[in-house]
C-alpha cells in the first residue's frame, strides 16, 4: 500500500520540473533573427525602387544618406526597430521629421531638377554632418545590437543546456519511476503473495479456532450436563445419604445389641469348646474302646471264618445240570445242605444229603454288596492295626476271582460312586475294600489318624514267586525271597507301590492282572494256574493319642483245587506240574491252619512247606484275622469237587486260632 501511495503521491520528473516551453524560445530567437536582420540591410541604404548603389562621391553619399534615413524611420514607423537612445531619438525625430517632411515630398527629389541644385556648400555640409551622425549612431546600435545578440546567444546556449538537462533528468526520471514501477510490482507481488498466505493462514488458523471454539463449547455444554447430572446426583446421594444414616443409625443399633450377643455368644462357645474337647475326649476314648470290643467280638467269632458262596449257572451252562445245593435255613444264611448220588450198604442207589456248617452262606442270587456287607467289618480291623488276609478257595471255574475282583476293575478314573455300600456294581471285594479302607482313613482324620498305604502284587506259579507289577516279564531269572522279620514280611525285588487313592490301586491290579499267568486248561478256558496275591500295607499313626498302627490286608485268588484227575494235566507234563505245586501248597495250607487250631498243643506250624503258606506267614495265625471264601459251583459236574472243597472248608471252619495281637508300627 505504501508502495501504491508513494507511486500515486510522486509527481513525475515532466510535472514537477516544468520544462522550458519552446515557444518563448522560438520568439526570441525570431525576434533576435529579425533584429539582427536590421543591421544587415543598414549596411548599406536601401533605396526604394531599385537596387543598392555602390558607395558614390559625397554628394551622392549624402543623398543615399536622407534616404536611408527616410526608409529606416518607415520601419520604424512600422513598430519593428528598438527605439535609439534619448539624444539619438531626439536627433533622429528631429532628422525624421525632416525626412518626414521630406517624404512629403518625393524622395527622388535629391536629383530634383528645380531648386536642389541651388542648394549651398554649407547645406550640404550640414546635412554630411547629419549624415556622419547618423551613421555613427547606426554603428553605435548594431554594436549594441550585436552585444545583444551574444548575451542572447549565450543565454540560449544556457538555455539549451537546461533543456538538455532537463531532458536528461526527465529520462532519469522515467526510468527511475519505471524501475520503482517494477519495484512496486514486484512488492505488490510479494505482498499479494504473502497476504494470500496471510491469509491462508489466516483461514486455518480461524478454521482451528472455530473448531476449538466447537469442542469448548461441546465440553461446556458436556459439562453443564454433568453438572446438571451431578446436581441431581448429588441430591439423590444426599437423599440416599440421609436414608442411610438413618440406616447406620439403626444398624449401629443392631450391631451394638449384636455385640452384646456376641459376647455372649463367645462365652456360650467358649463352654462349648470345653464341652467339645471333652466330648472329643470321649470319643477317642470311645473309638478306642469299640475297637477293643470290635476286635473282642471278632475274637469271640473266631479269628478265621468262613464264608461259602454259589455262584450262579452260567448263560452257557445247561440249568438242568445242576447240583441240589440247599440253603436250609435262607434267613440265618449259616448252613449248606448237598444232596449227592450214593450208595445205601445194600448197594440200592440212594440221594446222600451232605451239610456244612459256615460264618455265612451266600446263594446264587447273592450280590457283590452282600457279600462285601459281611467284609467289610474287616476292613475297620485292618485300620486298626490287625494283619488280616482274605483268600479265595474253589475248583477252577468256581467264582474266586469274580468274588475277589468282580467284573472289572474301575478304571483310573473311578470316583468311588459305585462302590458306596447300597451301590451294586459287579465290583468285587478287591475294589469295595479299598474304596472303603481310603474312605474311612479320610474319615478318620478328624480324630486325628493319618494314614499311609502301599501295595504289592506278587504271583506263585510252581512255588516260584513272579513280581506282577514287576518290569520284566514272569519268566525271568529274578528270584525273590520272602523274609520275616519284626513280624513284618518282604519280598526281595518285588515292586511296592505307594498308594494315595483308589484309582492308583485298580491302576496296579489292571497292571498286574494283564501279566498273570493263565493257561487253559481242561476245566476252564482261562482258569488260573497260579495264585495271586495282592498286599496293602495301611500305616497309621494318631498325632493326639501317640497310637500307632502297622496291619497288611493280604488277599489272594488261589489256584484252582480241583484235584488232579480233574485238572485236564493227562499226559501233560507241564499240566501235572502246576497241578502237583497247586495241590501242594493247598494241603500246606490245610495243614497250616490245622497246626494253628490245635493252639499251643502243634509246636510246630508248617508255614515252610510250600511258598503259598510262607509267603502269608504273618496273616495266617494268632495275630490275624483270617477269612475263607469258598466259591463253589452249581453243576452237577462239579459236585464232587464241591464237596472236596466244602470239606476243606468245614475243616478250616472248625478250626479256632488263638487271640489275635494287634500289630503296633515297629512290628512288635
Ligand atoms: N456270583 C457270580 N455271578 C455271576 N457270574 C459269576 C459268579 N461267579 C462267577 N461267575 C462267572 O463264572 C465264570 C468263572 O468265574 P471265575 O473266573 O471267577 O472263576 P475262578 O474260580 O476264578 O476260576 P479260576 O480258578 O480259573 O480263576 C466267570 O465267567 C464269572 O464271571
Amino acid at each position: 500500500m505504501s508502495s501504491s501511495s508513494g507511486t500515486s503521491g510522486r509527481q513525475p520528473p515532466s510535472s514537477r520540473i516544468a520544462p522550458p516551453t519552446a515557444a518563448p524560445v522560438a520568439r526570441r530567437t525570431a525576434a533576435t533573427a529579425s533584429s539582427s536582420g536590421v543591421p544587415t540591410s543598414s549596411r548599406g541604404l536601401t533605396i526604394p525602387g531599385g537596387p543598392a548603389p555602390a558607395r558614390k562621391p559625397m554628394a551622392v553619399a549624402t543623398t543615399n544618406r536622407a534616404a536611408g534615413v527616410a526608409t529606416r524611420t518607415a520601419s520604424s514607423a512600422a513598430g519593428g526597430l528598438r527605439k535609439p537612445t534619448t539624444a539619438t531619438t531626439g536627433a533622429t525625430a528631429a532628422g525624421v521629421r525632416r525626412v518626414g517632411s521630406a517624404s512629403t515630398r518625393p524622395v527622388h527629389g535629391v536629383k530634383r531638377p528645380s531648386s536642389d541644385e541651388e542648394q549651398s556648400p554649407s547645406q550640404l555640409n550640414e546635412i554630411q554632418a547629419q549624415l556622419q551622425a547618423m551613421a555613427a549612431m547606426f554603428d553605435q546600435e548594431r554594436a549594441n545590437t550585436e552585444a545583444q545578440m551574444a548575451a542572447e546567444k549565450t543565454e540560449r546556449k544556457k538555455y539549451e543546456d537546461k533543456v538538455l538537462q532537463l531532458e536528461e533528468n526527465l529520462e532519469e526520471s522515467k526510468r527511475l519511476a519505471k524501475e520503482q514501477k517494477r519495484e512496486a510490482g514486484r512488492r505488490r507481488t510479494i505482498f499479494d503473495d504473502e497476504m494470500l498466505q496471510l491469509r491462508q493462514a489466516h483461514a486455518r488458523e480461524k478454521k482451528m479456532w472455530e473448531e476449538d471454539l466447537e469442542r469448548e463449547r461441546s465440553m461446556i455444554k458436556a459439562l453443564k450436563d454433568s453438572m446438571a447430572n451431578s446436581s441431581t446426583a448429588h441430591l439423590t446421594l444426599e437423599a440416599n445419604n440421609s436414608a442411610l444414616r438413618t440406616e447406620l443409625q439403626s444398624t449401629q443399633d443392631q450391631l451394638k445389641a449384636k455385640e452384646a450377643m456376641i459376647v455372649e455368644m463367645e462365652a456360650t462357645l467358649a463352654a462349648q469348646r470345653a464341652a467339645v474337647v471333652e466330648i472329643e475326649n470321649e470319643l477317642r476314648e470311645a473309638e478306642s474302646l469299640r475297637r477293643k470290643l470290635h476286635n473282642e467280638i471278632q475274637e469271640l467269632r473266631g479269628n478265621i471264618r468262613v464264608f461259602a458262596r454259589i455262584r450262579p449257572a452260567l448263560p452257557s451252562q445247561n440249568a438242568g445240570a445242576l447240583a441240589t445245593i440247599k440253603l436250609p435255613n435262607p434267613r440265618e444264611a449259616k448252613e449248606i445242605e448237598v444232596l449227592s448220588a450214593g450208595e445205601s450198604a445194600t448197594g440200592t442207589a440212594t440221594m446222600k444229603s451232605f451239610g456244612f456248617s459256615f460264618d455265612r452262606v451266600f446263594g446264587p442270587e447273592a450280590s457283590q454288596r452282600d457279600v462285601f456287607g459281611e467284609v467289610e467289618h474287616l476292613m475297620q480291623s485292618v485300620l486298626d492295626g490287625y494283619n488280616t488276609c482274605i483268600f479265595a478257595y474253589g475248583q477252577t471255574g468256581s467264582g474266586k476271582t469274580h468274588t475277589l475282583e468282580g467284573s472289572g476293575l474301575p478304571d483310573s478314573n473311578f470316583n468311588g460312586s459305585d462302590l458306596t455300600p447300597t451301590a451294586d456294581s459287579g465290583a468285587g471285594l478287591i475294589p469295595r475294600a479299598v474304596q472303603m479302607l481310603f474312605a474311612t482313613a479320610e474319615s478318620l482324620k478328624d480324630k486325628g489318624w493319618t494314614y499311609d498305604f502301599e501295595g504289592g502284587m506278587l504271583e506263585i506259579y510252581n512255588e516260584t514267586i513272579h513280581d506282577l507289577l514287576g518290569k520284566g516279564s514272569l519268566e525271568s531269572a529274578i528270584k525273590h525271597e520272602v523274609k520275616h522279620e519284626k513280624g513284618r514280611t518282604t519280598v526281595s525285588d518285588a515292586v511296592v507301590l505307594p498308594l494315595t487313592s483308589p484309582s492308583q490301586v485298580f491302576s496296579l491290579l489292571s497292571k498286574a492282572s494283564s501279566k498273570r499267568s493263565v493257561a487253559a486248561t481242561l476245566m476252564n478256558e482261562r482258569s488260573s494256574r497260579s495264585h495271586s496275591v495282592f498286599t496293602l500295607r495301611v500305616r497309621g499313626s494318631n498325632a493326639s493319642t501317640m497310637e500307632s498302627c502297622d496291619a497288611t490286608l493280604s488277599l489272594v485268588d488261589l489256584a484252582g483245587s480241583e484235584r488232579l484227575a480233574n485238572s485236564g494235566s493227562g499226559d501233560d507234563a507241564k499240566r501235572f506240574k502246576e497241578a502237583v505245586s497247586i495241590n501242594k501248597s493247598l494241603s500246606s495250607l490245610s495243614d497250616v491252619i490245622s497246626a494253628l487250631g490245635a493252639g499251643k498243643a502243634a509246636t510246630h506250624v508248617p508255614y515252610r512247606n510250600s511258598t503259598l503258606t510262607w509267603l502269608l506267614k504273618n496273616s495266617l495265625g494268632g495275630n490275624s484275622k483270617t477269612l475263607m471264601l469258598l466259591a463253589l459251583s452249581p453243576m452237577a459236574e462239579h459236585l464232587g469237587e464241591s464237596l472236596c472243597s466244602l470239606r476243606f472248608a468245614s475243616k478250616v471252619n472248625s478250626t479256632v486260632i488263638g487271640t489275635a495281637k494287634k500289630v503296633k508300627a515297629g512290628g512288635e
